[in-house]
């Protein structure tokens, strides 16, 4: 048996995605309320950063991985176009039936589509951009899904990782203090489950940090890789380019 992390706790490889599963099952009705509180609105800014730095153009095909309530597929759709496409993917279908429906009453109508990152479900060099924003951190085997990734991008194309990342020095006491004190207690206030809120914080710590995420996208293919630190380091962007 292959062993892997969910939070702190070791789990057996082909259980993570399950135990992932029930986490988004159960935060999917408050998320997007539970977002603005845990973040203060922050990831409001972070994700308004995401979509400068992708500078989308009218007719690029994007894709839009661990999509979930839809935030950056919502703002992609604004910039590519009636001959641009935004393909808004999750393997969760509680977190992605939420998204399209925030889409519908914002009047956006995307391709929506269930399926895991580590197989993606389209043809190689098809999309100009691929994002993924606060998802990579829960994939099994992130490897294999960076490799997907490049797979379908365009030579040239780029991906953008938007992540929690980790905090400068004098940032660590209070970011730890606040992520296993408060949020679980948040958690449990505002969506009955302060468990979910606690593998958010452990699932971080146990996140790659931006150098080792740099290497691992060089090693899967990505030629350029580089990050931005937001909020001193608690969100890193990468960008790496299909070179
Ligand atoms: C924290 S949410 C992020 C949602 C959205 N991108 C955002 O920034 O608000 C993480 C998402 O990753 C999805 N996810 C986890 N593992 C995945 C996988 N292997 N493939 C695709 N999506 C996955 C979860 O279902 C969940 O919707």
């Amino acid at each position: 048996m292959s062993s892997t992390h969910f939070g702190f706790q070791s789990v057996d490889e082909k259980d993570k995605a399950r135990h992932v599963r029930g986490v988004f099952d159960s935060v999917a009705s408050k998320y997007d309320v539970m977002n603005d509180l845990m973040s203060g609105g922050l990831h409001r800014a972070w994700k308004a950063y995401t979509v400068m730095v992708a500078n989308l153009r009218e007719g690029h095909q994007v894709l839009d991985i661990a999509g979930g309530t839809g935030d950056l597929a919502l703002a992609f759709s604004k910039k590519v176009g009636a001959t641009g496409r935004v393909v808004h993917t999750d393997i969760n279908e509680a977190m992605l039936r939420v998204g399209r429906d925030r889409l519908i009453n914002a009047g956006v109508v995307l391709p929506t589509l269930v399926c895991d990152a580590e197989h993606l479900p389209f043809p190689d060099a098809h999309f100009d951009l691929v994002s993924v924003a606060f998802g990579l951190r829960n994939m099994t085997h992130k490897d294999q899904a960076l490799a997907e990734m490049c797979r379908v991008l365009k030579p040239g194309g780029r991906l953008l990782v938007l992540e929690f990342s980790k905090v400068a020095k004098p940032l660590e006491k209070v970011y730890d203090w606040y992520s296993f004190k408060v949020l679980p207690r948040l958690g449990q206030l505002v969506a009955g489950d302060d468990a979910s809120y606690r593998y958010l914080a452990e699932s971080i710590r146990m996140h790659p940090g931006q150098e080792e995420l740099k290497t691992l996208m060089q090693q899967n293919g990505f030629g350029h890789v580089d990050y931005h630190n937001m909020t001193g380091g608690i969100v890193a962007l990468h960008v790496g380019i299909k070179c």
